[in-house]
């Protein structure tokens, strides 16, 4: 069996990927919190990769094409590109693709996304796909789509079946929705692990980029870098709760609410 690396290597952009890159395996999306649905699709790309004896590279977008979009949908961020790259390297990626998701890439026609970055670039001989996966200029794609364009450009699709959590698809949307509600066990079922943010600390302090996804304000048992904790949490920041100060990278991993409830 191959061993899985720390992290996978990660590419910003086309333009960072090495251009003696050979056959892919590639599994698209933006794969927010890397959920357990996220996994059960990657484990299918991962077995699909090693049938073909090929790596398997994830191509992710960032920030949120929604948010990006203006679409009334909640975007708030559940893992960091780099926290998304270490948990996709665990469930067996070799490497990351993070295309950067503006505007002018939204315009691109699902025939120009799949000839220039599936096939083109990413040199993609098979490419692997919940059953909802969409793509290209106003969402057009769909898996039906990816599949006659991969006949053309030498790719074959699969769309995989999505993985239920609670009567629903599991996905990001739902993991987010069950920790601005406080569902802090919803949460841990859906990702598969509690929800953990990354951030710097500054004295009492964890700084976290805009519109990171975060439980109710409140007191919270948590891990800090792996260490016991209590913090508060407000309407957009993290403190911790114990009188300490310090400084540096911080990645907070919340438990359950203080007192009880959670
Ligand atoms: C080239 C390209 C263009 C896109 N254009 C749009 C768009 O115009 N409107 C939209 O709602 N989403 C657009 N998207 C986002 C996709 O619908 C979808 O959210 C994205 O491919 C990530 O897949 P996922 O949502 O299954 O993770 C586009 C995606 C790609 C790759
Ligand atoms: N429950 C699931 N089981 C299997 N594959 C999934 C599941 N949810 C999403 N996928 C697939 O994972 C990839 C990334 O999807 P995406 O990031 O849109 O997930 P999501 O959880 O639906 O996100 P959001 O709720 O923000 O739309 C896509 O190919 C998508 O089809």
């Amino acid at each position: 069996m191959r061993s899985r690396q720390a992290r996978a290597t990660l590419w910003h952009g086309l333009d960072d990927v090495p251009p003696d890159l050979g056959p892919t395996v590639l599994t698209i999306g933006v794969f927010d919190g890397l959920h357990r649905g996220h996994r059960s699709l990657i484990d299918e790309a991962r077995r699909t990769a090693d049938e073909r004896g090929l790596p398997l590279v994830m191509v992710t977008f960032d920030p949120h094409p929604a948010r990006v979009l203006g679409l009334p949908k909640d975007t708030a961020t559940l893992s960091t590109i780099a926290h998304r790259a270490e948990l996709a390297a665990a469930a067996g990626v070799d490497a990351v693709c993070v295309l950067r998701f503006t505007r002018e890439l939204a315009g691109l026609s699902p025939e120009a996304f799949a000839a220039h970055c599936l096939a083109g670039r990413l040199r993609a001989r098979a490419v692997v796909v919940g059953a909802n996966f969409t793509f290209g200029a106003r969402a057009a794609g769909d898996v039906d789509t990816l599949r006659e364009l991969g006949a053309a450009l030498g790719f074959s699709v699969e769309g995989v079946p999505l993985l239920p959590a609670n009567n629903t698809a599991c996905s990001s949307t739902y993991t987010r929705n069950c920790l601005r509600t406080g569902d802090l066990p919803g949460v841990t079922r859906a990702l598969g692990r509690p929800h953990r943010v990354d951030g710097v600390r500054a004295g009492d302090r964890i700084v976290l980029a805009p519109n990171t996804a975060l439980p109710p304000p409140g007191r919270y048992h948590a891990t800090l870098n792996g260490r016991a904790a209590l913090v508060d949490v407000g309407d957009d920041s993290v403190r911790v709760a114990d009188g300490t100060s310090g400084d540096g990278a911080a990645a907070v991993t919340f438990l359950e609410r203080a007192g009880g409830e959670s």
